[in-house]
């Protein structure tokens, strides 16, 4: 079977970097080029602290996917430009693999109407790691029986959105076991805004950004006399590796957009 050529958004990135390296170490997938906004025309291997490979690197994302023929985009950049780069691998025949997070709904369901008036597949994951795929699985299987719920993230300071695109899609798992319902006492009242957390639909998640974190997210459950807490942890960005080399080599095959790696596992 002939490779799949990638293209990668984000090569300098904390998870830019960890696909490159992924990418170059396996037989499959083959890097092409990069979209980088600082450096234009030059070849990775003439970018410090990457690997020695002759992918061209672009700025201009249109040129790049016009110029190169690639099989899939690799997209790990910012929720602004990652909408953008989804849009115009589309408009090329690129199979997007999406692991920026925070797009909107309205955005999503645009991208979902691209892929299906073009018969090309996408992958969006708001998590690649398998852990977490289970954790959110997990959730919502508790969700039936234990509905009182609150989800708390933890991420590292640099993360620009939140909540975390985990917590948002645990949190619309559990909504298709849950009806939405009034948590804490009817009449409690924020005495400083925000203590109670963000809401949908009556469960509320709690963002925490500090240095030192990675990626983590517990969802607790209450019920009489007990909680139940299902915790997961990511402690680096290869923890997310497999879960982006899955969906580069499932994509090829999907004629719609997937949202959540869970739809591609076994
Ligand atoms: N789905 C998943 O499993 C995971 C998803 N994520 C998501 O992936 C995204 C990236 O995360 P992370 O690597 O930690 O973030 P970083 O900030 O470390 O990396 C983002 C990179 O994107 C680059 N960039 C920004 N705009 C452009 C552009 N227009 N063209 C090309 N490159 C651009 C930045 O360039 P510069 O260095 O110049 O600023 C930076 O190198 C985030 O949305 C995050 O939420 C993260 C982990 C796991
Ligand atoms: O920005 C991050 O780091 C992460 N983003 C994703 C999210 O928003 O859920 C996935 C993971 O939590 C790491």
């Amino acid at each position: 079977m002939s490779n799949i050529r990638v293209i990668i958004a984000g090569p300098r990135g904390k998870m830019g970097k960890a696909a490159v390296q992924m990418v170059e170490s396996d037989n499959q997938l083959e890097l092409v080029a990069c979209i980088d906004r600082k450096y234009n025309g030059l070849s990775l291997k003439d970018i410090e602290g990457l690997p020695s490979l002759d992918a061209q690197v672009y700025t201009d994302a249109r040129e790049c996917m016009s110029e190169q023929d690639a099989d899939v985009l690799v997209e790990l950049t910012t929720p602004e430009n990652g909408y953008v780069h989804t849009r115009l691998a589309l408009e090329h025949n690129i199979r997007p693999v999406v692991g920026t997070t925070g797009f909107t709904q309205e955005q999503l369901d645009e991208l979902r109407k691209m892929c299906e008036d073009k018969g090309i597949g996408a992958v969006i994951a708001p998590n690649f790691a398998i852990g977490a795929v289970l954790m959110m699985q997990f959730s919502k299987w508790a969700a039936k029986h234990m509905p009182q719920v609150e989800i708390i993230e933890k991420h590292h300071d640099q993360k620009l959105d939140a909540p975390s695109g985990t917590a948002l899609k645990t949190a619309q798992l559990i909504q298709d076991v849950r009806e939405k319902q009034q948590q804490g006492h009817a009449d409690e009242k924020e005495t400083l805004q925000g203590a109670r957390g963000a809401d949908v639909d009556g469960m509320k998640i709690h963002s925490v950004r500090l240095p030192g974190l990675v990626a983590h997210q517990e969802v607790i459950f209450g019920g009489h006399g007990q909680t139940l807490t299902i915790k997961h942890d990511s402690y680096n960005r290869e923890s997310f590796m497999s879960g982006v080399k899955l969906a580069s080599e499932k994509v090829m095959g999907l004629q719609t957009l997937v949202y959540g790696l869970e739809h591609l596992l076994d």
